[in-house]
This record gives structure tokens, C-alpha cells and sequence, in this order.
């Protein structure tokens, strides 16, 4: 049995980080969180947990938090994560991304912190020549945003390199879903990502969903990604902390989706079959920066950790975000 140190969340209040939290907490590790609440919800931390509300590039309150907290790793979810914005504004992404991650990264040195876990993603590979990916595949992004994270990958290798601490890169495809026990979900305003969308339309929260383009090198037209329920994900994350703290001198770099791929049309008909409905779909142009396909090869984190995915199914991962966006739709009051 691993002895459960005590795990600092950064972005613990976001998407994706808040399911982490959740995670850490079923499984009995001890969990605070750091968290500026920019796009993040102070709702979203459950009740008990210590809460900072700050910035990732406070050295003076990160080492307050390590010291108060007997803080033994780091999971670092915390960052700015609309592509096309880091294209309009690429600075943003090399600050808040790149440098405040570079401050946290130093103030985990600093404190001795000897575990750091990092949200990192497919958008590192940018187009890439092969599908599935593996972690192999040369990392090519086309976008400030992926680059803002693949240069979080190098300083973790560097840093890794020269000072008593181990890293864990997972590599998200594309998430979606909620906490099937319908804690917490994705509650980010204006938000881009398709299941998201759909949902928001199935509700009645939108008009209809656009599909953006539908002449791309797949079966249907339509561009094809790797779906991975959140919760899912949030599991791998606390199996890498295990395997990091087994393995001290050991670092991972690892994808995470479940190596199947499913198209824009597919998904919208999982969601009109979940709701036994229509929605209305727009035939668009391309969005600037669409891969046809994006599927993971995720051999190396099967044979790697213990991980047995739960909620790898389209509908089931539907469901739940169908099921956050009418709790999302009371909690709001809409
Ligand atoms: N959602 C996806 O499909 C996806 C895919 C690949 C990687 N990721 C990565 O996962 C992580 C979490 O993404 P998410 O979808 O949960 O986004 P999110 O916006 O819901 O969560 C980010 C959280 O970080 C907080 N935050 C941002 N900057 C901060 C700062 N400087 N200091 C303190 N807190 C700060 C926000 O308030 C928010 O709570 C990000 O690093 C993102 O790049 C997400
Ligand atoms: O309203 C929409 C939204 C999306 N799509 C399509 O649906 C697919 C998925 O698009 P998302 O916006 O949901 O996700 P992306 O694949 O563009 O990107 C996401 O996954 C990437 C990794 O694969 C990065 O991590 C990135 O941050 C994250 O937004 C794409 O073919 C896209 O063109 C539509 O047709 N209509």
C-alpha cells in the first residue's frame, strides 16, 4: 500500500482538477488546493478542503501552503486553455502557462516537494503524420497553447534531471464528461469543446450545434478525436502520484484516451440517442488548425499503471455531461 503524502492541487476549482480532487479524496489522500478562481468555481472544491484562493506564481504563499500543508507532491492543472485565444493573444499563454508553471516548478524545488504530476496535452503534437500517437511521435505544435505546454515538458525533464524530484506528463485527448455522482462537471461559460456543446444545445441552451467541417480524410467526413471520461482521467492521475512515489527515480510521459476514435457525426447521434431527440446540425466550414483525426496509442500507461478504464463508452460519457449541464442549468438558476 502506498502511504498517502499530502497532494497540492493547483486549478482545483477547474474542470478537470476539481474531478482530481474528488479522485485524491475517495481514494483517502489528504488534498489542499491553490486556485485564482479566473475561470474556475469555489463551489467546485468540496467542503473540507483547504482552499488558497491565489496565484500559482506566489512563491511567498505556495511556500506558506507546502510548510502548512506537509504538501509531498504536486498535480498541476492550473492554466489558460482556449486555443484560439493563444493565438491572438500568445503572450498570455507563455505567462500564465509557461513562466507562472516555471515560478511553481521553483517553489517546489525550493520546498523539497519530490513528486509533480502535469496536465499536458495532444495539442503538443500539433498535426501529426501517424495515428494512433504515441508518445514517440514528434511533437510538432501548431498553436501557441501546445507550445506553452510542451516547454512545461522540458523544464519538468530539465528540473527532473538536476534536483530530487520525479514528474509525471500525461498527455489528455480530448475530455469530456462529469462525476457520475454529479459533483462536479464542466461549468465554464462560452465553452468550445463539442460534447459540451452538444449538451448545451440538447438542453435547449444553444440553437443547434455547428459541425465544423466535413470534408476531412475520415470515414465520414467529419473530424475524428479520442473522447475520455474526466473521471477516468482523474483515476490515471492518482495511479501516476502511486507509481512516482514507488519509483523515485523513475518519470513518465504518458497519453491518455482510450485508443478509439469517434467522429463529430457519431458523437452527435450518441447524444440524440441518449436523449431520444434531435438536435439541430449546422454544416460548417473547418475551424483553422483541425487535424482530421486524433487517436492516442495508449500502450505505454496500460502496461505502465494499473489503470482500467470505467466509463470508456460514448453514451455513458454523454450521459453524465448531459446529466452535470441540468444540475449546472439549477445550481445557475437558468
Ligand atoms: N479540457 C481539456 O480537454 C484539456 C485537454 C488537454 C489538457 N488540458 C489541461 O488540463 C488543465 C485543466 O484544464 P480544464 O479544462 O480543467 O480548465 P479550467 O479552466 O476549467 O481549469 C483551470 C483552473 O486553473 C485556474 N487557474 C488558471 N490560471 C491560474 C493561475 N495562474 N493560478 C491559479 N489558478 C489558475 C482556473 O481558475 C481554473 O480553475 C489545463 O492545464 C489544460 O491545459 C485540458
Ligand atoms: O461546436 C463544435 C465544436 C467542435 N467541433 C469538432 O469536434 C471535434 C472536437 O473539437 P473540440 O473543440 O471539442 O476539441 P479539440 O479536438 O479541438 O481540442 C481539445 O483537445 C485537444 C487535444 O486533443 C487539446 O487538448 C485542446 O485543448 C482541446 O480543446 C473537432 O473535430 C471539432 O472541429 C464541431 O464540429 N463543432
Amino acid at each position: 500500500m502506498t502511504t498517502k503524502l499530502p497532494v497540492l492541487v493547483t486549478g482545483g476549482a477547474g474542470y478537470i482538477g476539481s474531478h482530481a480532487v474528488l479522485a485524491l479524496q475517495d481514494a483517502g489522500w489528504p488534498v489542499a488546493v491553490i486556485d485564482n478562481l479566473v475561470t474556475g468555481f469555489r463551489w467546485a472544491v468540496p467542503e473540507g478542503v483547504p482552499f488558497y484562493q491565489g496565484d500559482i506564481e506566489d512563491g511567498d504563499l505556495l511556500a506558506r501552503i507546502f510548510a502548512e500543508q506537509g504538501i509531498r507532491a504536486v498535480m498541476h492543472f492550473a492554466g489558460s486553455v482556449v486555443v484560439p485565444e493563444s493565438v491572438s493573444d500568445p503572450l498570455k499563454y507563455y505567462h500564465n502557462n509557461t513562466a507562472k508553471t516555471r515560478a511553481l516548478i521553483a517553489a517546489a524545488v525550493a520546498a523539497g516537494v519530490p513528486h509533480f504530476i502535469f496536465s499536458s496535452t495532444a495539442a503538443t503534437y500539433g498535426i501529426p503524420e501517424v495515428s494512433p500517437v504515441t508518445e514517440d511521435t514528434p511533437q510538432r505544435p501548431i498553436n501557441p497553447y501546445g507550445m506553452s505546454k510542451l516547454m512545461t515538458e522540458f523544464m519538468l525533464r530539465d528540473t527532473a534531471a538536476a534536483h530530487p524530484m520525479n514528474f509525471c506528463a500525461l498527455r489528455y485527448f480530448n475530455v469530456a464528461g462529469a462525476d457520475p455522482q454529479g459533483r462536479t462537471g464542466q461549468s465554464t461559460a462560452g465553452a468550445t469543446h463539442l460534447i459540451k456543446v452538444a449538451g448545451e444545445a440538447a438542453l435547449g441552451k444553444r440553437a443547434g450545434v455547428e459541425v465544423f467541417g466535413t470534408d476531412f480524410d475520415t470515414p465520414d467526413g467529419t473530424g475524428v478525436r479520442d473522447y475520455i471520461h474526466v473521471s477516468d482521467l482523474a483515476n490515471a492521475h492518482v495511479l501516476a502520484l502511486e507509481h512516482l512515489i514507488a519509483h523515485p527515480a523513475d518519470s513518465l510521459t504518458m497519453n491518455c484516451g482510450y485508443g478509439q476514435g469517434y467522429s463529430v457525426l457519431e458523437v452527435l447521434d450518441a447524444v440524440d440517442r441518449v436523449t431520444n431527440n434531435k438536435i439541430v446540425r449546422t454544416l460548417s466550414p473547418r475551424r483553422a488548425g483541425d487535424p482530421d483525426s486524433l487517436i492516442s496509442d495508449n500502450r505505454r500507461i496500460k502496461a505502465t499503471l494499473p489503470w482500467v478504464p470505467k466509463f470508456a463508452d460514448l453514451d455513458l460519457i454523454v450521459r453524465h455531461a448531459l446529466s452535470w449541464e441540468r444540475k449546472l442549468g439549477e445550481i445557475r438558476g437558468e
